[in-house]
């Protein structure tokens, strides 16, 4: 690292010397910049180094001593030691000479061979040879430095010599230079005795004097020289100590700049903190404010709580007592629904287990200019038909019918299915019911049992209605599930609406059961939970039923379809279970085999529809055997025509004179139909047992 101190800019360096300039030599040179060396050159400071100074003063202080100490055992007479003072003296300029020549400074004049021994006064303390050498020369004088802090010369003896001899110059020079180092010493005002050139003896006590002190002065030196010279390695070590101090200020420097960076960061912390203690003073208060708030709210609340808490407790008592009540209710209602459904059976069983509702289609729009029959509507139960024909009028004669119940072309779908509803609530009840549609093809058996999508019929209602009385019974307690099937009789055989593969389907006998009790094999069930659900498998069943263009109908169903819905349910406290069952059938039309196109389909459904009347029949002669098998239509339908059923047959007639002799034949039969006495159906009541259920189907009255 660079030292910081100032260098030197004004001073010259010197000439190459044995080591550069250091601090120390700066420091060596003000220290020796007073010191003079026995009245020599003074040393200048900075620009010689202690290396280069000391040497050439110790040369200087050694060519004084030669040249003030002769040797006195090699120079034993006067003209010798005058000769030998002359040569030195002459010695001394001439390296004078040599060392400014080698210091580039000018010149010395040259020392004439003889100098006027009169020519300076002898007292003069002018030195002698630069007098001579500005008069002479008439160059500037050279100036010797004057000793200033050299050790004062021995005076003691100085004081006892002779005179100095004035016939030399260089006996003047020795005498000034005597002169000069007592004036040095002592002062100007005692002018030393000169020592007689013949006194050896004085002379060498002299010189002995010199000696000693040049000799003090020389062990003097050496000890300055011995702490100058431990000087540079105090210098470096105080270097080194200024170096480590710098480093050390600059780490210190460093950290206090990162110290003070870390201050102002805390500072900017402190701040914020107070700035947010400030906040978070402020909202304290606020939260005091609302906590005091709420604390009076919760106080009030709390009056509140102990209020509502006393109230709770008397309506739990309340509650107690009402749900004892409601459990009597319970119980006395569940009672009052077995006696509703009994008194309802008992309504069903006065109007008769086959029922016949008849309905007479109204003319379409595109079937305006078709001719009439004359129809008669004598009550709500009695309809006369008369035909146009007035021949074949008076060979039929009166054509009067006695129903159920007779709905003219105005009845809309509301007033057929509320006269149809009551079935509905008996099979949930527990009752087998059967509804079907028979008529010529085109009368609206179709329009009846499903409808049109604005003006739904029988089924969809019904679906309704079933959904409807599922909610309120769970009301009570029951709750039902069910199952559908979509059947189709095609030329005597039997198809799943409900799929589309091809498997063999049978109608067979269930066993241990009623004998009357029948199911299809193969057949698609589907367990339904909601309405829609059921409706869109009457859908899909509706597109898979068969149907062909006729002469009555565009869309004539050519099979009978028979949509069964089972509902069974459960009274989970009571331990029942209710099973019902509800048989929808849309029969196929019947056709004049003289207008039919499609004879094989027409043979068999009129066959199947004359095996129905057989049936029919028989039960109303009260025949030993029931032909119940002759047919797929009316095996199936034999629970619900011969045994633990209600049965509801719709007669669909068309209105028109081309239809009067098809009407006049279906209204005979369900005329006839009308009139047949059927076994009391039972309720399928069951009631579980801890060991095995039993069946209770108790005959109703
Ligand atoms: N009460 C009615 N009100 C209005 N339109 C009716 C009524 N009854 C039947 N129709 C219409 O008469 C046409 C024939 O009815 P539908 O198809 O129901 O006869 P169908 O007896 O089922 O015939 P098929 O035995 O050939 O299937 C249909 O267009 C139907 O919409």
């Amino acid at each position: 690292m660079e030292s910081r101190l100032p260098k030197p800019t004004g001073l010259k360096r010197p000439t190459p010397s044995i080591k550069p300039i250091l601090p120390t030599d700066r420091i060596k040179a003000a220290t020796n910049a007073n010191l003079t060396y026995n009245g020599s050159t003074t040393i200048q400071p900075l620009t010689r180094d202690l290396q280069n100074i000391i040497p050439q003063a110790l040369k200087r202080q050694g060519q004084g001593v030669r040249a003030a100490s002769p040797d006195p055992m090699k120079s034993m007479s006067a003209p010798n030691r005058a000769k030998l003072r002359r040569s030195r003296s002459a010695c001394d300029i001439s390296e004078m000479r040599q060392n400014l020549k080698r210091n580039g400074m000018p010149n010395l004049a040259t020392i004439p061979t003889k100098c006027p021994r009169r020519a300076v006064p002898p007292t003069t303390t002018t030195n002698p040879t630069t007098a001579a050498r500005t008069v002479r020369a008439g160059s500037a004088p050279v100036k010797r430095p004057t000793a200033g802090s050299g050790p004062p010369p021995a005076s003691v003896s100085t004081s006892q010599r002779p005179l100095p001899r004035t016939g030399t110059a260089a006996a003047t020079a020795t005498t000034n230079k005597t002169k000069s180092s007592a004036s040095a010493a002592g002062g100007a005002a005692t002018a030393p005795k000169r020592i007689a050139p013949y006194d050896f003896k004085a002379r060498f006590h002299d010189l002995l004097e010199k000696h000693k002190a040049l000799k003090t002065k020389y062990e003097k030196q050496v000890d300055d020289m011995g702490e100058l010279e431990s000087l540079p390695i105090q210098l470096e070590e105080t270097q080194a100590k200024l170096i480590e101090t710098e480093s050390t200020l600059k780490h210190a420097q460093t950290d206090n700049e990162c110290l003070q960076r870390q201050v102002k960061q805390q500072t900017e912390k402190i701040e914020m903190i107070t700035s947010a203690l400030g906040e978070t003073r402020l909202e304290l208060q606020d939260l005091k404010v609302t906590h005091q708030d709420i604390k009076s709210e919760h106080e009030f609340l709390s009056t509140e709580v102990q209020h509502l808490r006393r109230r709770n407790e008397e309506l739990i008592r309340s509650n107690e007592q009402l749900q004892a009540e409601l459990n009597t209710c319970r119980e006395q209602l569940f009672q009052s629904n077995i006696e509703r459904k009994e008194l309802h059976n008992v309504v069903m069983d006065l109007r008769g287990n086959i029922r016949v509702f008849c309905r007479v289609r109204p003319p379409l729009e595109s079937e305006a200019g078709r001719l009439m029959c004359n129809w008669i509507y004598h009550d709500e139960a009695t309809v006369e038909l008369q035909s146009l024909d007035a021949q074949a009028k008076s060979k039929m004669g009166q054509q009067i019918f006695n129903f159920d119940q007779v709905f003219h072309p105005n009845s809309n779908q509301i007033h057929i299915f509320e006269m149809v509803a009551p079935l509905i609530q008996s099979a949930l009840d527990g009752y087998n019911i059967c509804i079907f549609a028979y008529g010529q093809t085109g009368s609206g058996k179709t329009y009846t049992m499903d409808g049109v999508p604005d003006n739904v019929g029988v089924i969809p209602r019904t679906v309704d209605l079933l959904f409807d009385s599922i909610r309120n019974y769970r009301n009570l307690g029951w709750e039902y599930v069910i199952k559908a099937t979509f059947l189709e009789i095609y030329n005597e055989v039997l198809y799943d609406l409900l799929s589309n593969d091809q498997k063999e389907m049978e109608i067979r006998m269930a066993k241990n059961c009623n004998k009357n009790e029948i199911y299809v094999s193969n057949i698609t069930e589907e367990t339904v939970t909601d309405p829609n659900h059921l409706r869109q498998l009457m859908e899909l069943a509706k597109m898979n039923r068969a149907t062909a263009s006729t002469v009555g109908n565009e869309r004539s169903s050519r099979s009978h379809a028979v949509t069964k819905l089972e509902l069974i349910g459960h009274h989970a406290e009571k331990q029942e279970t209710s099973i019902g069952s509800i048989n929808l059938v849309d029969l196929a039309g019947s056709e004049s085999p003289k207008t039919s196109i499609r004879m094989t389909e027409t043979k068999n459904i009129n066959r199947s529809l004359s095996e129905l009347t057989n049936v029919i029949l028989a039960l109303l002669q009260k025949q030993d055997h029931i032909p119940y098998r002759n047919s797929k239509l009316t095996h199936l339908l034999m629970p619900a025509l011969g045994g633990n059923s209600k049965t509801l047959m719709f007669i669909n007639v068309s209105p028109f004179q081309d239809c009067f002799q098809e009407s006049v034949k279906s209204l005979r039969f369900a005329a006839s139909v009308n009139s047949c006495k059927v076994a009391k159906a039972k309720r399928n009541r069951f009631v579980n047992n801890s060991n095995n259920s039993s069946i209770n189907s108790s005959s109703e009255k």
